[in-house]
């Protein structure tokens, strides 16, 4: 796909976010909700923080898209997770994970490996996430929440777990990737200072959820658009910040300002692989 068209689709992802604004149902961790919430309001969506797996029969028939994130997993979170992923699977909506922290026990490892078998349509993750998910590394390797990986560094692990578990991964990071098993996409928006306030690699996955729920057969696409116009946002905000505490601010602000002008002359989206 020639770089204009991507633009054009990036913005055309925007404006049906915008035009439609898909209700996002999320189970995220306790640490990103604020975040995750207000960066999919200020994209247009209208995000649910809806947990409890009492309620997913009545809800999930209603949402667009599903978000789940096990970055402060319990055992008594799991349960309303696993249900609100097969309902969602079996209605045919997309849902999203993103397995934050896999390789911190043996527990959030074996959990996330179950949400995989219930196929999600995308899996979001740092490179190091993406790593441990695929079975490249051991456990242990891991900072925690924060990868000691470059996204670069999975593009084979994230190509081999698109390929076992029929999702798009992406990988975030420097460049974000995005692939399905055989094309390669990288996203080059973005700066540094995202990676200084928490939740933004939640908040990017919560926003892949909107945008899948308006393209929910072009997931690949879709995913690649939320990626640009996130760090878009983040490049516009950093120009306004101080530091991270009012990058958090601009980001918000930028994301919910988005012109076409801009987005046209800011898309970075190549061809890796
Ligand atoms: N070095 C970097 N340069 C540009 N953008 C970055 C960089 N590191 C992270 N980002 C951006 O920050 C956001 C969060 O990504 P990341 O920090 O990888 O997530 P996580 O918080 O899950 O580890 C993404 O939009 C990503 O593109
Ligand atoms: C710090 C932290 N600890 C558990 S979840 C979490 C937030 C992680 O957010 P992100 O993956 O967006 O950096
Ligand atoms: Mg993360």
């Amino acid at each position: 796909m020639e770089s204009k068209e991507w633009s054009s689709g990036v913005w055309t992802h925007l404006t049906a976010v915008r035009r439609q604004s898909p209700l996002v149902q999320c189970i995220t961790n306790f640490v990103s909700m604020d975040l995750v919430a207000n960066t999919l309001l200020s994209a247009g969506a209208s995000p649910a923080m809806v947990h409890s797996v009492a309620e997913v029969p009545d809800f999930t028939p209603h949402i667009h898209a599903l978000f789940v994130n096990v970055g402060t997993l319990t055992p008594d979170w799991l349960p309303s997770m696993k249900a609100a992923a097969e309902l969602a699977a079996q209605l045919g909506k997309p849902w999203v994970l993103d397995p934050a922290a896999v390789s911190c026990s043996g527990f959030r490892l074996k959990a996330c490996l179950e949400l995989v078998e219930i196929k999600p349509s995308v899996i979001k993750g740092n490179g190091s996430e993406i790593i441990a998910l695929s079975g490249s590394a051991s456990q242990g390797q891991t900072k925690g929440a924060d990868s000691s990986h470059e996204s670069t560094e999975a593009i084979e692990a994230a190509k081999s777990l698109a390929l076992s578990s029929g999702a798009v991964v992406a990988v975030s990071g420097a460049v974000d990737i995005v692939t399905d098993g055989k094309r390669v996409i990288g996203v080059h928006n973005g700066t540094k200072m995202m990676q200084r306030i928490t939740a933004t690699g939640c908040s990017l996955a919560g926003l892949v959820a909107a945008f899948l729920a308006v393209d929910p057969l072009q997931p690949l696409e879709a995913t690649v658009s939320a990626m640009s116009v996130f760090g878009i946002a983040g490049e516009l905000g950093e120009e306004l910040a101080n530091g991270p505490a009012s990058l958090r601010m601009h980001l918000i602000d930028s994301l919910y300002g988005l012109d076409e002008t801009t987005v046209l002359s800011r898309v970075k989206i190549t061809r890796l692989g």
